[in-house]
């Protein structure tokens, strides 16, 4: 596997996607579901915890897979990488040691690694170019979670050149969409906002605090959008170097808050909390690396939130 094609005419290979739950695992499950791929390997983390290095190895021992896809990680909002520093690093450096060498050891064919655009220095060249990993200090409020995804991709390098292991690295933007995490203080700034925009909907409440100072440049992907990039990636890309998956579209925190609320329908005011961290003033990834191999993405960010919302009514416990 590795060369163009060879991956999507095999239907029933096993591909196991970690994290199958979550947001980006749940996406990719959807996203082979439909193109045919019949035989997806898939754990909760209650049946196999991938922090546990011998539980990883048995399990790949028995079950063998020829694809991985890597979407199980501690994952969370500037909050909570802020409060949880030890969870952040601890927790990522274990699963993700034990599934990329326990892959290669098990004989998978492939295996693809999910790190995030907060592995790059805070005050890095814009748009970011793949090249601007290492090149300067990372921003305080997630660097424990940067630097265990900087070692995921570092892992993957060094398996492919010691070992010949086809191991790729995926960066994705800040992401959204189904089965994310709407918790109030530990999730990402989009599912946050709409909770919070919902239930003042709901309640008549004349205001909304948002956190910061609304002035944070974020590019926002939908999680289908990236789901789509991550199987593309399988079947078309083979190289060392991480690749950025991004929309290419950028919006300040105060110009996402008020599309949020224009989607929802809260029809109050928002208020600005400044004494919560704006974390890195601008993200915006180069993605032409990705663009440049046929992949673009397609789902706005209004028509994202519409869908988004619609799933939240429908699913999450008002
Ligand atoms: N969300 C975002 O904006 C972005 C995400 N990414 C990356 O995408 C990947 C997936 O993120 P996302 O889907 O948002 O995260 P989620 O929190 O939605 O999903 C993570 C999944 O991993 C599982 N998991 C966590 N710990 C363990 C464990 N010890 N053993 C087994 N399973 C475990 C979780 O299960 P459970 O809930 O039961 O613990 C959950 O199903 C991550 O690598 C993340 O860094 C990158 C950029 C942006
Ligand atoms: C994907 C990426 O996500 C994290 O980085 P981040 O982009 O800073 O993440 P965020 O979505 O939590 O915040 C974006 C901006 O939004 C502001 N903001 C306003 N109001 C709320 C709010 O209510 N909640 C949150 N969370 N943020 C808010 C907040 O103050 C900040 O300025 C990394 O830790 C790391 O996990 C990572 O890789």
């Amino acid at each position: 596997m590795g060369e163009t094609d060879s991956f999507f005419s095999n239907k029933s290979a096993k591909i196991f996607v970690a994290g199958h739950r979550g947001l980006v695992g749940s996406a990719i499950v959807r996203k082979l579901q439909s193109l045919g791929f019949t035989n997806l390997l898939l754990r909760t983390h209650a049946d196999l915890d991938l922090t546990r290095q011998s539980d990883v190895e048995s399990f790949f021992a028995d079950e063998k897979p020829h694809c991985v896809v890597l979407a199980a990680a501690k994952v969370g909002g500037i909050h909570a990488n802020n409060t949880y520093p030890a969870d952040f690093i601890a927790i990522n450096l274990q699963i993700q040691t034990n599934v990329i060498d326990s892959s290669y050891r098990h004989g998978v064919k492939k295996i693809l690694f999910l790190g995030s655009s907060c592995i790059y220095p805070k005050f890095a060249p814009q748009p970011i170019p793949e090249n601007a990993l290492l090149s300067g200090p990372l921003e305080p409020t997630n660097e424990w979670y940067a630097v265990a995804k900087i070692a995921g991709i570092k892992m993957c390098q060094a398996y492919r050149i010691q070992h010949g292991f086809d191991a790729i690295s995926a960066m994705p933007t800040n992401l959204y969409g189904p089965n994310d995490n709407f918790h109030p203080e530990n999730s990402h700034v989009l599912p946050a906002l709409m909770r919070r925009f919902h239930k003042a909907k709901v309640e008549g409440a004349k205001e909304v605090v948002v956190w910061g100072t609304g002035s944070p440049l974020r590019e926002f992907l939908h999680v289908d959008d990236l789901a789509d990039a991550v199987v593309f990636l399988l079947g078309n890309y083979s190289g060392l170097e991480h690749v950025n998956v991004g929309s290419g579209k950028e919006v300040t925190i105060k110009e996402l808050a008020e599309l949020v609320k224009e989607v929802v329908g809260f029809e109050g005011e928002l208020v600005w909390d400044s004494s919560k961290p704006d974390g890195t003033p601008r993200k915006l990834m180069d993605s032409s690396k990705l663009a440049s191999l046929g992949w673009n993405a397609k789902i706005s960010l209004k028509d994202g939130l519409i869908d988004t919302y619609k799933w939240y009514l429908e699913n999450v416990k008002q």
